[in-house]
């Protein structure tokens, strides 16, 4: 890969300049995370830093990620998705600052996140002399994608802007669902390369160091492409540039009043998203939960994932949902156990879901004294 790695300078040395960027997008349980294991593990000698951003309290990426020495660094919860954003500029700036040197910066956004906001805090602010932004993957998940997923203008604009999209997940669809995607994909996304993986297995330099990235799109005349879907998106280096987190209309949602300030809850409840986070110091009653899955959490819950800890099992059990379908892992625990749980979908009934999940929780041993139970 065209990245140098010459002897660490002292720290005020570091040329802070052009720093390569990739963004990675993909709607919800697409398997960015699975991609960022993937770079990590395979980054061949590389100082790797990577910043996620998670929609929901709880970061349960940060317990699914591999441990690669400090390289990971998390950005907080809040969304950077709507606007330029000082949270995610300030974290950039602490990837440059650190004393050893880093290659390569991956910036995994929430599945629910516009990417071109995040490009443009890249493009738009000081960060567009220290860095070079080399490309926007998306990840696409071949079981549940459709072109109008959930109206979600985010995961159109995921596809619109993704200079490498990964037709993920192949192993569950037939040939002949994948070739018909491939041919949407094209069609929404004329140019894109397009790369089916499993796993989000994907060789690396077909995603990293590919100087993909056009800002010329971004800052010159519309691309004929996008004229149509994407009015908005154009000439904002202006606001960018002031660095303050008034949503403008880079971030493709529907705001009528564009002078107010904006929380990044807004937009999300527009396109009808909620996440409810659930957490225990006990474990889970196995039978409990499972009637929980069957029979209580509602249809419109789209992505769940968590670390699980059941009464009846000594492991660490990883669980993921994406769309109908599910999947727990077992590993061993590593600090102390504890149920950590991050449930989103449209129109959820936070409460409710969370006494459900309550009354999932097992008795401690006290109350059981008495019952029958050794
Ligand atoms: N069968 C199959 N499962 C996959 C594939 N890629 C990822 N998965 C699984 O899909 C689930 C979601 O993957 P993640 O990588 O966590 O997805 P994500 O896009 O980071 O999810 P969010 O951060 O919630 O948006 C996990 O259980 C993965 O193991 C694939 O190609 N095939």
């Amino acid at each position: 890969m065209p990245i140098s790695s010459t002897a660490v300078p002292p720290v005020m040395n570091v040329p802070k300049h052009g720093l390569p960027v990739t963004i990675i997008t993909g709607f919800l349980g697409s398997g960015k995370t699975t991609l960022l294991n993937h770079i990590l593990t395979n980054q061949d000698g590389l100082k790797t830093a990577v910043l996620v951003n998670e929609f929901g309290e709880i970061g349960i990426d940060q317990e699914l990620l591999v441990k690669t020495d400090d390289d990971m660094v998390e950005l907080n919860n809040g969304c950077i998705c709507c606007t330029i954003n000082n949270d995610l500029v300030n974290a950039v700036y602490r990837v440059l600052e650190r004393p050893d040197k880093v290659d390569y910066l991956v910036v995994e956004t929430t599945g629910l996140a516009d990417p071109l906001p995040v490009a443009l805090t890249f493009l738009g602010t000081d960060l567009r002399d220290l860095t070079r932004l080399d490309s926007i993957v998306t990840v696409v998940d071949a079981e549940n994608f459709s072109l109008d997923l959930f109206n979600s203008t985010a995961a159109q604009s995921q596809i619109a802007y993704g200079d490498v999209i990964l037709l993920n997940k192949t192993d569950l669809v037939p040939e002949t669902r994948v070739q018909e995607l491939e041919k949407r994909l094209q069609e929404s996304r004329a140019g894109a390369r397009i790369i089916r993986t499993v796993k989000s297995q994907v060789p690396l330099p077909l995603i990293l160091s590919v100087g993909l990235f056009e800002s010329d799109r971004y800052f010159s005349p519309e691309p004929e492409s996008q004229k149509a879907e994407h009015h908005d998106h154009h000439d904002h280096h202006d606001h960018a540039d002031h660095h303050d987190h008034v949503c403008d209309d880079t971030c493709g949602h529907d705001h009528h009043d564009h002078g107010h300030h904006h929380h990044h809850s807004d937009h999300l409840e527009m396109d009808g998203f909620i996440s409810v986070s659930f957490q225990s110091e006990r474990p889970f009653a196995i039978r409990k939960f499972q009637n929980f899955l069957d029979n209580q959490m509602p249809d419109a819950v789209f992505r769940a994932k968590g670390i699980l800890w059941f009464e009846e099992s000594p492991r660490r059990h990883v669980f993921h949902l994406s769309g109908k379908r599910f999947t727990l892992d077992d590993q061993d625990w590593t600090g102390a156990p504890k149920n950590q749980l991050v449930l989103i979908g449209q129109g959820l009934d936070e409460a409710k879901i969370k006494a459900q999940l309550q009354a999932c929780v097992a008795p401690t041993p006290s109350m059981t004294k008495g019952k029958g139970f050794a």
